[in-house]
């Protein structure tokens, strides 16, 4: 890789000699000149182009539709009303714009891993993309670690719904073990599940996909069948008034509901696993996000047309809404299609993270060990378990309320950063 990261740094500005101090700026300041890296890539030495237009949509798709869809609706809806539908038009019309710059860079650099980093640091300098790598990091590890504790205390709801269970599972395998006075909670199931995910991860690109595409098909259909399941339901004196605490609170929502597209940029990175990547990358990050856009705002719709909006629940609003007109079984698929939600952003996720070290180790930004690619399985194995190992960590010992502080500031921080 060094021969091949030397080839790739502009010359003028690092092998001068000079002071310390200089040298250091010069670096820092220095571009990415694409089109060196872009041979290096398409060279072959290492991923292996197996995705298609429909897999790079679903991965997408997979990265995006989370638990925010059916959670994040209900907290909103309290605020806004009907106008929660709006609130989501709006943040989807912002991501769209976000999406269109995306597709745009996606198919100016289509052969080198990378996405956000990658086009700062060939738009801006390497301080600016290493300083957007950490920034992505440190949302993203925290992230992961997060949804996977939320996916073990839903894989220990599941477990409790067996009457000789119920009660019986000791804490520390999900719902957590406190200790220090609840700072720390011990968990192995979120670990256990992590490890699960890395191994597929590293198995494969081909293999991954496939569990991504099988997960992400299933919610979709969930997703339909919920909203076909609830339009009997509607009834459409709840609209009105549609925006009963005005304009504002409907802006405000949209701030909120903004997470729930959090994911489209995942397809960005796997510009070098993409078969054509020119022409289906910019499809796969537009082509998820409209359809995320439509898909919700037929959710808000109908939950908002099924219960008038205060009396929608904070913590479950699309289960509730449905338990509440006496229809269980979209409740029971509801939460299969959270865990099948919850799953697939873990998982997509987890790939672009390791994506991510694998550029910036090509890039000589990190050691070189996270550019390997395993010669057989054509995936960033070194990285790959890394990524699963710190994930593995922190959803070990601290739960989602611990870790959604620290992530909060992590999304913030990065989404301030792209705007600049
Ligand atoms: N990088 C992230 N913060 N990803 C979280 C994705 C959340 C996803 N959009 C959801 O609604 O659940």
């Amino acid at each position: 890789m060094d021969g091949e990261d030397a080839h790739h740094r502009p010359s003028s500005s690092s092998s001068s000699g000079g002071p310390f101090l200089s040298g250091l700026c010069a670096a820092a300041l220095r571009r990415k000149p694409i089109s060196a890296r872009a041979s290096a890539a398409a060279s072959g030495e290492g991923l292996v182009r197996q995705l298609g237009v429909l897999e790079l949509v679903l991965l997408g798709i997979g990265a995006s539709i989370g638990a925010g869809i059916f959670v994040i609706t209900g907290t909103v809806a309290r605020d806004a009303g009907p106008g929660v539908t709006i609130s989501f038009a709006l943040a989807g019309a912002a991501c769209v714009l976000n999406a269109l710059c995306y597709a745009e860079l996606a198919s100016r650099f289509p052969a080198v891993v990378g996405g956000a980093y990658l086009y700062t640091y060939a738009a801006f300098n390497e301080l600016t993309a290493f300083l957007v790598f950490t920034q992505l990091m440190l949302d993203y590890h925290i992230g992961a670690a997060s949804i996977a504790r939320s996916l073990a205390s839903y894989f220990i709801q599941f477990l409790e719904l067996i009457p000789s269970v119920k009660g019986n599972v000791p804490s520390w395998i999900g719902h957590g073990e406190e200790f220090f006075g609840g700072v720390v909670s011990v968990n192995i199931l979120a670990p256990i599940l992590l490890v699960i995910l890395t191994v597929i991860l590293c198995r494969g690109v081909k293999e991954s996909s496939a569990v991504n595409t099988f997960m992400t098909t299933l919610k979709i259909i969930i997703v339909i069948v919920v909203v076909f399941a609830g339009v009997f339901e509607v009834d459409v004196s709840n609209w009105s008034p549609f925006m009963p605490n005005g304009f504002k609170a409907v802006v405000t929502g949209s701030t909120v509901v903004f997470f729930a597209y959090v994911g489209f940029d995942a397809v960005a990175n796997s510009a070098e696993e993409a078969k054509n990547p020119q022409r289906d990358l910019p499809i796969g990050i537009l082509g998820s996000l409209l359809a995320c856009v439509i898909l919700y705002v037929a959710v808000c719709l109908v939950i908002t047309g099924m219960l008038p909006y205060t009396l929608l629940g904070e913590d479950a609003p699309l289960a509730e809404a449905f338990s509440a007109k006496g229809l269980k079984f979209v409740t029971v698929l509801i939460s299969i299609g959270a865990v099948a939600g919850l799953t697939t952003t873990l998982l997509v996720g987890l790939y672009v993270q390791s994506r991510l070290y694998l550029g910036l180790g090509r890039d000589g930004l990190l050691p070189s060990i996270f550019s390997k690619v395993h010669p057989t399985l054509h995936t960033p194995l070194h990285s790959q378990i890394w990524v699963g190992c710190v994930a593995a960590v922190l959803a070990g010992l601290f739960n989602v309320h611990a870790l959604s502080h620290i992530l909060s500031v992590g999304t913030l921080a990065t989404r301030l950063y792209q705007l600049v």
